[in-house]
């Protein structure tokens, strides 16, 4: 088969081929019905049912040729797209735009720095050995820093025209928790989620330089807009059902009232008549994390025969 020919007409769609958000990413393509069949050592897999072409790449890159258009989808990290960014700013016919929030790989990313030491705020890091997977993004952290310090006079400016930095930022690929215990650096830059890594290797959280979750983007002028809109509308869809429960039960009339502000629904709770004079059936979509409290709220009310339905999939206005 020849590959690159097969990819014409195809919208192309980047995948993070490796790392935290990969998994998440097959289950979303999986729930939006969008069938393929990769190849092993193949980083391009063609959709079966849909004009469409997976690009497995790494997160980081993605930014990038979503950014200059030659590739149309892509799921990545907010932070990635920050930090692609700082150096290729958007234009008019460059850069991503956001489409949708997919609520998973939740991480912010941190200053850090020893426990137990002298640095307690990121000024204290000023001048000092800072190591970084996310050199851009922590550079312009710096920079404002520098800045914004009161009375800072920089008069040393390098070649294009910017004040020099006088924190020196190092670029590692990964395992960044290490350089402080080895001594390359006296603080990070680097990504927490529950904080185990950076208790691990005996760091503190002292400044959030980005939030980040894993987002769907597209680039400005992409190849097929209509499938753009088909694909968003699926893995909204997904994400919505993830996100949500169904969740129904039956109550007397006069106590209605209470119970509906403990389920509003996403719209407005469904409310049917039952056979049993002065009774109704109510259901409404409650947030999945939500729903246990609910139902305990529920049960206070007055609500009985209370059931709590998973969703499929879905499609919400
Ligand atoms: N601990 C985490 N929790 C949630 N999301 C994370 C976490 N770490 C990273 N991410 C998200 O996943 C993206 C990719 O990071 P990850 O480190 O998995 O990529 P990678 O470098 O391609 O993979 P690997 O680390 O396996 O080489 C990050 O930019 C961030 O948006
Ligand atoms: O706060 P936590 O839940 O502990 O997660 C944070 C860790 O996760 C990411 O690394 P990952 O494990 O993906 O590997 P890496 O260090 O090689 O990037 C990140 O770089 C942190 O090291």
């Amino acid at each position: 088969m020849d590959l690159v020919n097969s990819l014409n007409d195809r919208l192309l769609f980047a995948v993070p081929k490796k790392g935290r958000l990969h998994e998440a990413c097959l289950d979303l393509l999986h729930g939006s019905d969008i069938q393929f069949h990769r190849h092993s050592r193949l980083d391009i897999a063609l959709v079966k049912n849909l004009p469409i072409a997976l690009v497995f790449l790494p997160a980081a890159d993605i930014p990038t040729f979503v950014g200059e258009g030659r590739v149309d989808l892509g799921i990545t990290g907010r932070d990635q797209v920050a930090e692609h960014e700082v150096v290729a700013p958007p234009t008019q016919t460059t850069g991503v735009e956001e489409i949708l929030d997919l609520d998973f790989g939740r991480c912010n990313l941190m200053v850090q720095v020893p426990q137990k030491g002298e640095l307690n705020t990121p000024e204290d890091l000023i001048g000092k050995n800072v190591v970084t997977s996310f050199t851009n993004l922590t550079e312009q952290y710096f920079r404002a820093l520098e800045n914004n310090r009161e009375g800072n006079v920089n008069s040393n400016v390098n070649g294009n025209g910017k004040a020099k930095l006088q924190t020196t930022i190092k670029y590692v690929g990964g395992s960044v928790e290490a350089a402080c215990a080895l001594g390359v650096a006296d603080g990070i830059v680097d990504l927490v989620e529950s904080g185990e890594t950076m208790r691990a290797a005996g760091l503190k959280a002292i400044s959030t330089v980005v939030e980040s979750t894993a987002i769907l983007i597209k680039s400005k002028s992409p190849s097929h807009p209509e499938l753009v809109d088909l694909i968003a509308s699926r893995i909204s869809g997904v994400i919505t059902a993830q996100k949500y429960v169904l969740c129904t039960y039956n109550i007397e009339r006069p106590k209605l009232e209470a119970a509906c502000n403990i389920t509003p629904g996403k719209r407005a709770p469904t409310i049917n008549s039952l056979e049993e004079e002065g009774w109704v059936a109510v259901s409404a979509m409650v947030e999945r994390k939500r729903i246990a409290v609910a139902m305990d709220d529920l049960t206070a009310v007055g609500a009985c025969d209370i059931l709590v339905m998973k969703i499929d999939n879905s499609r919400t206005g």
